[in-house]
């Protein structure tokens, strides 16, 4: 949608952009988008995003035809022009006026700048190379323990799963099909292609709910029982919940934070399923009766997840994991404490980082003489994502001709009886 020739998409694309460079993420930005309609704040998401998964390579490309660093906001719009150009298909003559516009609206600055654009973008449209650009790099303190963990053919592959993006995911009620969908061996399905997840059929119905194939493996690791009392330490946004309550588990809902616990509410009722709704902190909460199961789907860095969030490797510098690892190691302990002797619990985070992961299970099992790793089995998972010490591992790379998973560490631990 145009007003005074300017692509409103595009501006918010750019909005959204200026947000990240100030440390806001994608998500947090939704408002600032408002006054747009939908499909214009969902074409200005996919822009920005796109920008954030080819950002390394689309400076790569425009350092070949500037003589000088453009400011901060002339390079987004060198950047956007450069990702819709080369990445996108994007018709070059429309491309190219649409950045000289957005540059000239800029003020003086850009009334200046625009020349620039102009004649950096005429040769972008014909630039060749594009597709043997490298992808866009983790940040070093990523890429270092990924690399150590799997290898550098490894961190590349998840580099190029990151860049791919990913497909959609629902978790169906049992027994629930959807038209259009490919079923995925584990059970979750995948639609393939953009769609708009409320107008699917059977989201009104609530027969299905958005959830990574990967996230759906937890709560299935768990293998919750009709009318057990499980808790789910963490449980907002509540992907993991509807799964326990489908089943007929009941369900004691613990999250930090109530306004994450209304969305748990909200998806609750759109399923028409049921659970106990507990804001507190998890660290000290404990049940009035006692609990069959818990899971325990920690807070993380959310470097698994790096597909749907291009943003976080712009927002993360990693300083803050050392903190994850001790509050997910007592968090690991306090859950167990909940757990009659015999009792069951399954760990998780959405994390490519070992120390949040595998270095969990173990310094778990050191922590706790006689707690056992159960092996895990479930239908469709592969043989090599069962990590030496008895956990699951996904990543990103994953499953690469059906369009990868998260990126995800989960194992299951029984108390001894
Ligand atoms: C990874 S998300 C959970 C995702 C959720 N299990 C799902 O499947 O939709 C982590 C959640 O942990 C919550 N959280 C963080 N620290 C917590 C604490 N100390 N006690 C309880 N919840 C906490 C956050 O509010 C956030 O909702």
């Amino acid at each position: 949608m145009a007003k005074h020739g300017v692509d409103l998409a595009r501006l918010g694309a750019l909005r959204l952009l200026a947000g990240v460079r100030d440390g806001l993420s994608l998500s947090d930005q939704a408002g600032a988008l408002k006054a747009l309609a939908p499909a214009d704040q969902a074409r200005a998401g996919r822009l920005a995003a796109a920008v954030l998964r080819h950002h390394d390579r689309a400076d790569t490309v425009i350092a070949a035809y500037v003589s000088r660093r453009p400011t901060p906001a002339v390079a987004d719009i060198l950047r956007l022009a450069v990702v819709e150009l080369l990445e996108l298909d994007g018709a070059p003559h429309g491309v190219v006026d649409a950045a000289v516009s957005l540059t000239r609206g800029l003020g003086q600055k850009g009334q200046a700048a625009s020349g620039m654009v102009n004649a950096v973008l005429r040769k972008v449209a014909v630039h060749q190379g594009w597709a043997g650009l490298p992808p866009q790099p983790m940040p070093a303190w990523l890429r270092g323990p990924v690399a150590d963990a799997w290898g550098e053919s490894a961190a590349q592959a998840i580099e190029i799963a990151h860049q791919a993006g990913a497909p959609l995911d629902l978790t169906p009620k049992p027994g629930t099909a959807v038209e259009g969908a490919e079923v995925l061996p584990t059970g979750s399905l995948r639609i393939h292609g953009s769609a708009q997840v409320s107008a699917l059929p059977g989201f009104a119905a609530g027969e299905w709910w958005v959830q990574d194939a990967a996230a759906a493996l937890p709560a299935r690791l768990l293998e919750p029982r009709p009318a057990e009392r499980i808790a789910d330490l963490c449980a907002a946004p509540g992907g993991k919940t509807l799964q326990l309550a489908a089943v007929g588990a009941q369900v004691l809902a613990v999250d930090i934070s109530p306004a994450r616990l209304n969305r748990v509410a909200e998806n609750l009722r759109r399923c028409d399923l049921a659970a106990e709704l507990v804001t507190a902190d998890a660290l000290d909460w404990r049940p009035d009766a006692p609990l069959d199961a818990v899971l325990l789907d920690a807070p993380c860095s959310a470097t698994g997840t790096i597909r749907r969030h291009p943003d976080l490797p712009f927002l993360r510098d990693g300083s803050g994991v050392p903190a994850l690892v001790d509050l997910q190691s007592r968090l690991i302990d306090h859950a167990l404490s909940l757990l009659p002797p015999g009792g069951r619990m399954v760990y998780a985070v959405c994390s490519l980082l070992p120390d949040e992961g595998e270095a969990q299970l173990e310094a778990a099992l050191t922590r706790h003489p006689g707690l056992m790793a159960e092996t895990p089995v479930l239908p469709g998972i592969e043989r090599s994502w069962i990590t030496p010490g008895g956990g699951l591992r996904t990543r990103p790379d994953f499953w690469p001709e059906r369009g990868g998973m998260d990126g995800f560490f989960m194992m299951r631990l029984r108390k001894p009886g």
